[in-house]
C-alpha cells in the first residue's frame, strides 16, 4: 500500500473568490488590503465578477479537483483526508485548519494551487498559512509540496490543451499559427525578487512554455513560433509591470499578417477568473476585432493526469519526509526545492512571518 506517512491528510490551498454579488466587495477589499491598487481598477475588476453574476468559477474548480484528488486517493489506496481552504474568501484557511484539528490531523501537507514562484504564487501563501496557525492554537504542522511547474502532469495536459486548441484554427492558420502562453502580469519588481536569484517567475513559464513548443512538435513535425504575454496588469500605470499584454500581443501578430493565434494559460491551473474574463472575453474580443483566428487552450483542471500528479507528490515527498531517496518526476531541470530557500520570493512591503521556508 502506497504511505503517506508521516503526513496525515493533505491541505489544498487556493485563492478563493465571490460566489454571489453581495460577495464580490468584500472579496476585493480582501485580496487588496493594504496594496496600492487604483479605485478604477477596483471597480473595473468588480464588473468582470457582476459580468458573471458575481460569481467566480474557482471555488466550484476547487470543488471539483477536491473530488476528484479523493477519489484518485482512494482508488490508489491512500488513506489520507483531504481538506480545503483559501486565503481570501470562504472556507477561509484558519476555519480548515480548526476542522483539521477537530478531525485529529497533527502534520499535513500544504498543495497550492499557483506553480510557480513569485510573491504572489508563492510566499503570500506562506504568510498567510502561517497567519492562520497563529490564528488556531493546536493547528496542524504544515509542510508545503514543491512547485509542480516542470511535473509532467502539469505539463502533459497542456500539450494536448495546445494540440486541441490549434485543431480549432481555421486550415491555414493551423500550420502558420503561433502560440501565445499566457500567465498572470506582476510587477517587474516582483518577478526580480522570485526565487532563490531571482526572476524565477519568468524563467519558471518561460522553461514550460519551451517544453510545451517541444512536444507539440515531436507531435505535428512542426516548431511554432512562441511568445510568453501577460494578462491581468493592475496597480497604478507608473508601476512597471511585466508584458507585452495579451491583447497587445495578438495586434502586433495582425500587424505582421500571422495567420491565427493559439493562447495558452499556462500561469492557471483551471479557468479561473482571468481566464474566462481577460482571455475568453477580452482577449477574443479583441482577436474578432482584428480578424485574427483565435483559440483557447484548456487549463490543467481535473485532468486526470494532473490530479495523479498531487498523489505522486504527496507520496515522493512523504518518502523523503521517512528519510528515503526517492526518483522525483521531471520534465525539465531540477524538481523545485521542498522548503523555500530563505529571502525567496521576497515580500515587497518586508519581511513577515511565513510557513514552509528557511525564514
Ligand atoms: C501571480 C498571481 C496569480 C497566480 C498565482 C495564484 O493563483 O495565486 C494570481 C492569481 C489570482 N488572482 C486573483 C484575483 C485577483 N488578483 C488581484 C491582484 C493581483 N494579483 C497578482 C498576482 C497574481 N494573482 C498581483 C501582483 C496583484 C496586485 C495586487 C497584489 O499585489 O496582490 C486582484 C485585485 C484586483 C486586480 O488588481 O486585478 C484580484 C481580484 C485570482 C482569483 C480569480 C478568480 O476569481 O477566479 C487568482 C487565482
Ligand atoms: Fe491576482
Amino acid at each position: 500500500m502506497p504511505d503517506p506517512t508521516p503526513y496525515d491528510a493533505l491541505l489544498l490551498v487556493s485563492f478563493g473568490g465571490p460566489e454571489k454579488p453581495e460577495d464580490v466587495v468584500p472579496f476585493l477589499r480582501n485580496v487588496t488590503a493594504g496594496k496600492d491598487i487604483p479605485d478604477a481598477r477596483l471597480e473595473e475588476v468588480g464588473e468582470h465578477y457582476y459580468g458573471f453574476g458575481g460569481r467566480s468559477p474557482i471555488n466550484d474548480q476547487n470543488r471539483a479537483l477536491l473530488e476528484a484528488i479523493r477519489g484518485d486517493l482512494a482508488a490508489s489506496g491512500v488513506d489520507l483526508p483531504v481538506f480545503w481552504g483559501n486565503r481570501n474568501w470562504d472556507p477561509y484557511l484558519a476555519d480548515t485548519l480548526v476542522e483539521m484539528r477537530e478531525a485529529g490531523v497533527t502534520r499535513a501537507l500544504a498543495l497550492v494551487t499557483s506553480a510557480y514562484s513569485s510573491y504572489s504564487g508563492c510566499r503570500q501563501y506562506r504568510e498567510n498559512l502561517a497567519g492562520a496557525v497563529a490564528e488556531v492554537p493546536g493547528a496542524p504542522q504544515l509542510d508545503k509540496l514543491r512547485h509542480y511547474y516542470n511535473h509532467p502532469g502539469f505539463i502533459e495536459p497542456m500539450v494536448d490543451a495546445t494540440l486541441a486548441a490549434l485543431a480549432e484554427l481555421p486550415e491555414d492558420a493551423r500550420r502558420s499559427g503561433h502560440l501565445a502562453f499566457v500567465t498572470h502580469s506582476i510587477p517587474t519588481s516582483m518577478d526580480a525578487a522570485s526565487g532563490p536569484e531571482g526572476h524565477a517567475y519568468v524563467a519558471q513559464h518561460r522553461l514550460v512554455a519551451a517544453e510545451v513548443v517541444d512536444r507539440v512538435r515531436e507531435e505535428t513535425g512542426h516548431r511554432y513560433p512562441w511568445e510568453l504575454v501577460f494578462c491581468s496588469r493592475s496597480g497604478p500605470p507608473h508601476v512597471p509591470w511585466l508584458e507585452p499584454d495579451v491583447n497587445d500581443h495578438l495586434r502586433g501578430l495582425r500587424d505582421a499578417e500571422v495567420a491565427g493565434a493559439v493562447v495558452v494559460p499556462i500561469g492557471f491551473v483551471s479557468d479561473h477568473m482571468e481566464v474566462i474574463y481577460d482571455l475568453d472575453t477580452e482577449a477574443r474580443a479583441t482577436a474578432e476585432e482584428i480578424g485574427l483566428p483565435f483559440a483557447r487552450a484548456a487549463t490543467a483542471g481535473v485532468d486526470p493526469r494532473f490530479v495523479a500528479m498531487v498523489r505522486d507528490l504527496v507520496l515522493e515527498r512523504a518518502a523523503q519526509e521517512r528519510g528515503q531517496v526517492v526518483e522525483q518526476a521531471v520534465v525539465s531541470g531540477p524538481p523545485s526545492w521542498n522548503v523555500c530557500p530563505a529571502g525567496c520570493c521576497a515580500n515587497p512591503r518586508g519581511p513577515r512571518p511565513a510557513l514552509c521556508g528557511q525564514d
